[in-house]
Formats: C-alpha cells, structure tokens, sequence
C-alpha cells in the first residue's frame, strides 16, 4: 500500500512549502467543518495533505477546533500517517526553546472538547497504553535530526484546556507529575487518529520554560512566535525530509496502529445505530461494514 502522509500545523504553521501540484481542497466531513481546508499534493512522489490545526489566519482556539472534523478529513482523503507539529512549553531544565520533541505519552486535562467518534449505539474502547506510533515517531525524529534540530525522544505531553497560560502553582504540579511539556492541543487529536486506525506522531517545538523556571520570564505569545519564526527553516526542512524516510511500499503497522479498532467495538450488530454508523463510514467503515 503506498502511505500518504497528513501534516498538522500547529502555531505558526499554516502553509507548507515544496508541494508538487498543490491545491487547496475543501473537505466535507459528517462530523462538520475542519479548521481549514486542506493543501493536497506530492513531495518527491509521495501524496501528502497539510491541514493548519487552528487554520490559516489563526481563527480557531484550542477549544473551538474542530478535531474529529480534522482527523476524518485526513482520513477521507486518504492519509495512512499523520505527523503533528505543536508548540510546546518545557517543564524540565534541558528541553530549551528551539528543542524538538518526540512526545511518546499524554496525560489529558482537557475537559471541553468532543473526544470520541463513538457514542450511544455503537461503543468502542481503543488502547491508548502507547498513544503514539513508535515507527512514525522514529522516522520524525531521523527526519529533525537532518534539519538541524536538537531532538529529545520520548516525552509526556500534559494537555490542558487553555487558552489562558497555567498559574505557576499548576505549572509547578505537572512538573511533580513527570510531564515534560505542556500544550493545548495534543488531545483530544490523538485519541481520536488512534480511533481513526492513523499512525501519529507528534512533533513539539519548545516555545518557552511556560511559568515555573526562576531564571526565565513567564511564558507570553510574544516569546512563543520568537521561538517559532526562529525555527520555522527547521521545521520545514524536517516536513520536507519526511518523504525520503518513508518506505514507498508501507507494509502493515508494527504496533499495529492501523489495526486498532480490531477488537474494540462493543455494540451487537444488530443493535448499532445507523445514523451513527454512516457518520463513521470513513473512520471506521472498515471494521463497521
Ligand atoms: C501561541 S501559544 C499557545 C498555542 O500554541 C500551541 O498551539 P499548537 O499546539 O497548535 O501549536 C498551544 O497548544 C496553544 O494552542
Ligand atoms: N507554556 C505553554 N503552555 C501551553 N501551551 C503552550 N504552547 C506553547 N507554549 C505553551
């Protein structure tokens, strides 16, 4: 099966240079309207799609985005992997701003958002022991690498609701519970390309030392968009490594991501609802049909 890879801009991310016959394509999902529309084309012979999380212009907030849209029009099109790229805070000493960072683990204090594609009349349950597709994230990391950056594998996100920054007393207590950055968009995403049977991984770039370092000024916007202008080469370089390291011929998962809804769905046959199941028709039609 040849892969199609989805990149997810995060702040400061809304366009992605290089694109072979690119066009700008609107997608209608049943789950309503993605952030934006998408950029679809090739990057040396690979089909890729480039979604800007917030959209172009920075419209939506982390609440507002509409991720199950997000996540079933990359699918719709045809993506097989999807690459996040998110601006992060640092929680620890040594993940300075400019690092890259492979997030591995999650813990979720969102509270406000559609998490699940599912619901009353068809239930599933995914494993999310390992939220993260080790192979994509290892090819993500290969490809920071050849762009210059400074790269830490392996990290727990702590996902918060936002849009306001974190008192230094939270700030302080996510770092006591082992996260290494904090962000406000990691999750519900993904949960829900997990539900989707996409392989993810999430790229973070450290904006800032958020509000708990002595030595470093409270986290703003200001500093973040310095950050993130500063290493904008950096992670266009790694976008445009990616194809390169992906195998043209993409065998099946070894963590079985594309499988994950094997086993998860709990609904009898006979008693799932319908309306619910021609929404999931992209998502999941292949376990559901
Ligand atoms: C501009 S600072 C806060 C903002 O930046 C991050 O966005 P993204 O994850 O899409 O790069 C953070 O999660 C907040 O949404
Ligand atoms: N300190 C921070 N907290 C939450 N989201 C962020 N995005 C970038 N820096 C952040």
């Amino acid at each position: 099966m040849q892969p199609m890879i989805g990149v997810i801009g995060g702040s400061g991310v809304y366009q992605i240079d290089g694109l072979e016959g690119a066009s700008w394509v609107k997608v209608k999902t049943p789950w309503g309207k993605p952030s934006d529309q998408v950029l679809v084309g090739r990057l040396n012979g690979l089909p890729m799609a480039f979604l800007p999380r917030h959209g172009r212009g920075h419209v939506e907030t982390p609440s507002s985005i509409n991720y199950r849209a997000n996540i079933d029009a990359l699918k719709r099109l045809g993506c097989t992997d999807l690459v996040a790229v998110s601006a992060v805070g640092s929680l620890r000493e040594d993940f300075a701003p400019g690092d890259f960072v492979l997030v591995d683990q999650y813990i979720d204090r969102t509270f406000a958002r559609e998490n699940s594609f599912f619901g009353p009349g068809c239930v599933a349950h995914v494993s999310l022991a390992h939220p993260t597709c080790r192979h994509l994230s290892a090819v993500c990391a290969e490809a920071a690498r050849l762009a210059g950056a400074q790269v830490h594998e392996g990290a727990t996100y702590l996902a918060m609701e936002g849009p306001q920054f974190s008192t230094r007393a939270e700030s302080l207590m996510y770092r006591q519970w082992g996260a290494d950055v904090i962000g406000m968009t990691g999750m519900p995403e993904a949960k829900l390309a997990r539900e989707a049977e996409l392989c993810y991984a999430s790229v973070a770039m450290v904006t800032d030392y958020d509000c708990w370092h002595e030595g470093h000024d409270a986290v703003d916007v200001q500093q973040v968009i310095a950050t993130l202008v500063a290493n904008s080469g950096r992670a266009k370089r790694l976008v445009t490594a990616l194809p390169g390291l992906v195998a043209s011929d993409r065998a099946a998962c070894p963590q079985g991501c594309d499988h994950a809804l094997s086993h998860a769905v709990m609904t009898a046959p006979d008693l799932r609802d319908a309306e619910l199941l021609t929404k999931l028709d992209a998502v999941a039609g292949c376990v559901l049909r």
